[in-house]
């Protein structure tokens, strides 16, 4: 069996051409959605990463506002920066880009950000908002996997479907969205304390590896047919190098790759967040 693609590039860019419709639709009642992002740091990866969600921007009419600091700033700087964002009216969502460097922390920068601003859907309100199974934004990169999966068909009820990572911004909310009765998977989630993780992708219908772990999956921990999911991104001399072994092809049904899988829907989805947010506050006026 030589697995298809699951070609997150293109159905991006699909969900882009909606975007931008509906974007059109809120200027038409003099709305202009605003991105703003908070890059601190010269980590390469995040610049290219915060690079492409403002060209995205452009491509669909959302307004970008872009902070950028250096590596040395100071948490009081940084604290100062987000509330600026959650002042100013221009701004319908941003996103601090993780990881912050040295000693400023993820989990303070994220919650001192207006839960009503979250384009990431990362702030404890709503991440807590996403266990009770209330609506809100919901974070990009399980958001991304979710709809790469439902577009192509692939059907998530009573599926089994192994996670590796437990980060926050993928494993975690990864779990707690496919385990929602609308997706109703059955998920197991392992982490650099699970003993034997092939036990667990081998009787997998759907592998998710978002552990940053190149060729963590080899094609023996497969179960034929399966559905598996790159989302780890190491950047090495040769190129960007995901969790699934290329060997993987050779038994799996559908890959979805790194670059051109998850990557891409990431960006799509916060963008998505930013609409649907745009389209709230316009239909509360
Ligand atoms: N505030 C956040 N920080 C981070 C998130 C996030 O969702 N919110 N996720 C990741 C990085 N990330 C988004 O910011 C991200 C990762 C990858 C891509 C992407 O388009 N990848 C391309 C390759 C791009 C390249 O050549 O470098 C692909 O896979 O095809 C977009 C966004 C951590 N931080």
């Amino acid at each position: 069996m030589t697995a298809e693609t699951l070609d997150g590039k293109a159905l991006a860019a699909t969900i882009k051409a909606e975007l931008k419709e509906r974007v059109a639709a809120l200027a038409e009642q003099g709305i202009v959605p605003g991105l703003g992002t908070v890059l601190v740091g010269d980590d390469p990866g995040s610049h290219s990463y915060v690079r492409g969600k403002h060209r995205d921007c452009a491509q669909v009419g959302i307004a970008s506002i872009e902070v950028e600091l250096p590596a040395s700033t100071s948490a009081a700087e940084l604290e100062s920066r987000i509330r600026e964002l959650n002042d100013d009216p221009a701004c319908t969502g941003f996103i601090v880009q993780l990881p912050l460097p040295g000693a400023l922390d993820d989990g303070w920068a994220l919650g001192l950000v207006d839960p009503g601003k979250d384009a990431d859907g990362l702030h404890p309100v709503n991440l807590g908002r996403l266990v009770l199974g209330e609506p809100g934004p919901l974070p990009c990169t399980p958001r991304g996997i979710v709809e790469l999966l439902r577009r192509n068909g692939i059907g998530l009820s009573g599926a089994e479907v192994c996670v590796i990572g437990r980060g926050t911004t993928v494993g975690r909310p990864l779990g707690l969205l496919l385990t929602r009765k609308s997706e109703n998977a059955t998920v197991t989630l392992c982490h650099t304390g699970t003993v034997d993780v092939a036990e667990h992708t081998r009787r997998a219908d759907i592998v998710i590896a978002a552990a940053g772990r190149p060729g963590l999956i080899t094609a023996d921990m497969v179960k034929p047919g399966a559905v598996c999911v790159d989302v780890g991104i190491t950047r090495t001399e040769a190129g960007l190098v995901g969790d699934i072994d290329p060997s993987v092809r050779e038994v799996a049904s559908w890959v979805a790759p790194v670059p051109g899988g998850v990557g891409p829907m990431t960006r799509a989805m916060l963008l998505t967040n930013v609409v649907e947010r745009a389209e709230a506050l316009a239909s509360a006026r």
